[in-house]
């Protein structure tokens, strides 16, 4: 089905690729199977405004966003409002914790206005009433949230508070009819289209062919309303003793790392926490709740650095979540290679003794500078 404004857009009986996780997933275009048509826009440059308006109803999507950033299940879930929208419908999202650079990725990813908002930590009532006043100011006809950590709590949250009828963990939309959740074995549950949706992972391909009007259509900031529940704050403590899942920059050993005590120096000079490959743990180098993968912990840190990790699928398994991988490995040819975004074909040895040199001299040039006496001028 195709609007005027020659944007393709869903049909109900659309069609679909089943997604590497064997999930379908909701696309543009009009046979089974047009991945390669969806895979040619997603890299073409200048994309085309899906809708310039006038817009007489919208589709509201709501956001955490991850430090500042849009991770590819907020994008997916902004993607999968888009497809489903007409013409006149304006995709508006609310981010919590947004910065100009997640206003434009959400235009990118069809957002056509964005509202801005504090995260504010752990703050659920002053989220509840924030969202409240919105859905009564803008009277969206949908709102979809991506069914994971804080958004899916909210989204749940805000349709128990407001008696919503809410669909979670979907994976396909009918536009104006139902919609498919997980069910356990493999099944599907079937319901008619609620106002509140909670989106599985990989419901959308998040490469548009079209974007939407982002920071043109406004943005704006909106202030966090009064909470009962009072944020503490966070405080600190040493990365050593910090759990892994928690962790947002990790020191990780392999068998490569022969080093165990510069590894650990390294880690304590960084402020990282230190995870180890099965093989590192086995061997008695590193403890068993130090151990990242299938069989260990499933870490989501900012940056990973794994010295001497082969990247076996079960390690990679435990790091799919982290932002930054950084390998180094003295095999260019390394499956971590692969999954890294960058790497150093390297010593591990002599890396991380030239790093603890480094790091030890720009900490005693820096104490250096504190102690030094300031002058004061007359
Ligand atoms: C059921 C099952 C569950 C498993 N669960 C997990 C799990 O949870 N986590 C996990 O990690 N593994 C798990 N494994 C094991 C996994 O398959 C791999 O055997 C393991 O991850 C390999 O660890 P590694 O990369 O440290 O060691 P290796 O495979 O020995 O790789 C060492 C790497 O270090 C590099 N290297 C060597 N010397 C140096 C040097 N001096 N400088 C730089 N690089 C160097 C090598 O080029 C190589 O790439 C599991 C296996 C099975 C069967």
């Amino acid at each position: 089905m195709f609007n005027n404004s020659a944007i393709p857009r869903i049909d109900p009986r659309r069609p679909y690729v089943i997604g590497p996780s064997g999930l379908k997933r909701i696309v543009l275009g009009e046979e089974v199977g047009s991945r390669e048509q969806l895979q040619a826009h997603g890299h073409s440059k200048a994309k085309p405004v899906r809708s310039n308006g006038p817009f007489k109803q919208r589709s509201l999507v709501v956001i955490h966003t991850d430090r500042g950033a849009l991770d590819e299940a907020a994008r997916e879930t902004l993607a999968a409002a888009a497809i489903l929208a007409t013409a006149d419908t304006e995709v508006l999202a609310l981010l919590f914790g947004g910065n100009a650079d997640s206003v434009a990725a959400a235009g990118e990813a069809g957002a056509d206005r964005v509202l801005l908002c504090e995260d504010g930590g752990y703050t659920p009532q002053r989220k509840l009433a924030l969202l409240a006043t919105v859905w009564q100011r803008e009277s969206p006809s949908q709102l979809c949230l991506p069914d994971r950590g804080a958004d899916a709590d909210l989204g749940r949250r805000f349709a128990s508070r407001h008696r919503l009828a809410v669909a979670c963990d979907v994976i396909e939309v009918v536009p104006g009819r139902e919609v498919r959740s997980l069910a356990p074995a493999g099944q599907f549950a079937v319901q008619p289209l609620p106002p509140v949706l909670l989106l599985a992972r990989k419901v959308a391909d998040a490469r548009l062919p079209f974007r939407g009007l982002g920071s043109d259509g406004g943005t704006e900031q909106l202030p966090l309303l009064g909470e009962r529940v009072r944020d503490l704050g966070s405080s600190s403590c040493p990365a050593s003793q910090l759990a892994l899942e928690e962790a947002d920059l990790i020191v990780s050993a392999g068998n490569g790392v022969q080093d165990t005590a510069g590894l650990r120096q390294l880690a304590e000079q960084m402020g990282a926490a230190i995870g180890a490959s099965r093989v590192a743990v086995d061997d008695g180098r590193f403890a068993r709740e130090q151990q990242v993968g299938a069989t260990g912990k499933t870490v989501q840190a900012s940056a990973y650095l794994a010295f001497g990790i082969s990247g076996a699928v079960q390690h990679l398994q435990g790091i799919k979540e982290c932002r930054h991988v950084i390998a180094v490995n003295l095999d260019a040819a390394a499956p971590i290679v692969k999954r890294a975004d960058l790497t150093l074909v390297e010593d591990c040895q002599t890396l991380i003794a030239a790093l603890n040199r480094l790091l030890a001299a720009e900490r005693a040039a820096s104490s250096a500078a504190a102690a030094k006496p300031v002058l004061e001028t007359a």
